[in-house]
């Protein structure tokens, strides 16, 4: 499917398209870019695109009293919020929605992509108490394939997660659909439907590789 096929097919694909997320990932595709500065704006970018990803999220009225009177006045409700960090690239995006919700619990799923196969292979697994009764945000800059993705997401599914959302940066078609052909439940919100995979399965124009970019590794 095309960006556009894929946009009006799945109504919860949420494109995120204000300027200063355009801007900002502008920047991070641009080679010159610097790791200090490619971290800081993945964070920044977490914050942003956090803040569409959670504004659906309840609330529920509760009485307190200003230095005038006593009002209702909403306040979240229910269990903190969990985000869902793939490691490593993961990390920095997670920062970022952490800014949002500082008091929200983080799970971490390690994986990496076998550059043969392009197969995730899980590495690591914790996550807090409850993944049934929170809200969960799985987050990872880059959906290329979608295989690291849907595997992270199976394993929210397989331990109870009811309401799951997922935020990247830069997604490629075919990602997005392997994604919603196994989780047509869980609500995208995305930077950039960018136009595709190369043959090395890296998303074209990309930024090339997420994690070496933010740790300055290679
Ligand atoms: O959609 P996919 O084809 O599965 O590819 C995307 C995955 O690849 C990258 O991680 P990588 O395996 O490079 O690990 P890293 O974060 O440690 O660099 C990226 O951060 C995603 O997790
Ligand atoms: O383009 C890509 C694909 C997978 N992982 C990355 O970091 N970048
Ligand atoms: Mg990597």
């Amino acid at each position: 499917m095309t960006r556009e096929e894929l946009l009006n097919t799945y109504q919860d694909i949420h494109l995120v398209t204000h300027p200063f997320v355009k801007h900002k990932l502008t920047s991070l595709r641009d080679k010159n870019t610097s790791t200090r500065e490619f971290r800081m704006l993945v964070e920044e970018l977490g914050t942003l695109i956090g803040y569409e990803a959670t504004r659906d999220i309840e609330t529920l009225d509760v009485e307190i009293e200003t230095p005038l009177e006593k009002a209702m006045c909403p306040v979240l409700k229910g269990k903190k919020l969990c985000i869902v960090t793939i490691m490593r690239a993961g990390n920095g995006l997670a920062e970022g929605v952490l800014k949002l919700s500082p008091s929200a619990r983080v799970g971490h799923v390690g994986l990496y992509r076998d550059p043969e196969t392009k197969q995730p292979v899980e590495y690591y697994l914790k996550m807090p108490h409850s993944v049934n009764e929170r809200t969960i945000i799985v987050v990872d800059p880059m959906l290329a394939t979608g295989n690291s993705a849907i595997m992270a997401i199976d394993k929210m599914k397989e331990m109870g997660a009811k309401d799951i959302r997922f935020i990247c940066l830069f997604a490629a078609p075919e990602g997005i659909e392997a994604f919603k052909a196994v989780h047509p439940d869980v609500a995208m919100y995305i930077g950039a439907i960018d136009q595709g995979l190369d043959e090395n399965a890296y998303i074209r124009p990309g930024v090339g590789d997420a994690g070496d970019r933010i740790y300055g590794t290679r």
